[in-house]
């Protein structure tokens, strides 16, 4: 098998805690997205967002930003990683940290995993189903100091796909120009790892304790508790 040369971040759950996510960047999004939607309504990503909600959940075409933000407002209340509902957020999200109002939390052992990882030579880069928009200003805006020159590529359910299928996985490796065999994946969600390695990945699940997965059956995959202990 050959060496990691690529070693492929989630966010949610592995390099960050769920609850700064959702009482940080969810609750920043929920009263802003109807005026965002508003204000935007020009904009072409805006309006295919939008018509994308209304096809999802079966809304009428037009039905309005009030309907629209109650399906949106719902899927964050059930944590539903919804590629339309990622790009509104994403766009708010960069928004508030240009803004200077959001800052970004990682676990402590993540930013001297991630220098010593580039420190030799290793490339990281991200996939998550946060928008490509906001896991930039994520990693720019981290509390202890920009992490963002540590990061060479960034990847989400737009230009990869689902994370719990292999041709995202596939996609992935080929826009990194490596074999499946030299990326590594660490993910909190053992579906995501399972994709991954069907793809030929190597991979490793984080159980971080405190967070959802740290009940998860991980299977096959090789499981840490820190960045620390991750084996390249
Ligand atoms: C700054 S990225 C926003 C995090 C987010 O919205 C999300 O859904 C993260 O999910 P992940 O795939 O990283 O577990
Ligand atoms: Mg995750």
């Amino acid at each position: 098998m050959s060496a990691v040369s690529w070693i492929v971040l989630d966010i949610e759950g592995t390099t960050s805690s769920t609850e700064s996510v959702h009482t940080g960047l969810y609750a920043y999004a929920r009263p802003r997205l109807g005026p965002w939607i508003d204000a935007h309504r020009d904009d072409p990503g805006v309006r295919e967002a939008v018509r994308r909600v209304e096809r999802d959940a079966g809304l009428p075409e037009g039905a309005g930003t009030g309907d629209v933000v109650r399906v949106l407002h719902g899927w964050m209340d059930a944590d539903v990683k919804a590629t339309p509902l990622k790009t509104l957020q994403g766009q708010v999200w960069a928004a508030g940290f240009a803004a200077g109002e959001l800052t970004a939390h990682f676990f402590a052992d993540v930013p001297p995993a991630l220098r010593r990882w580039h420190a030799r030579g290793l490339r990281l880069a991200v996939f998550s189903s946060g928008a490509v928009s906001s896991q930039r200003p994520w990693f720019r805006h981290a509390r202890d100091g920009d992490l963002s020159a540590l990061v060479d590529d960034h990847f989400d359910t737009v230009n990869a796909g689902p994370k719990r299928e292999r041709a995202s996985y596939e996609r992935i490796a080929a826009a990194l120009g490596a074999p499946g065999g030299a990326m590594l994946f660490l993910s909190d969600v053992p579906a995501e790892l399972d994709a991954a390695a069907a793809a030929g990945w190597r991979t490793t699940g984080l159980r971080r304790p405190g967070e959802p997965s740290e009940h998860a059956d991980f299977g096959g995959h090789p499981v840490v508790e820190t960045f620390g202990e991750v084996e390249v």
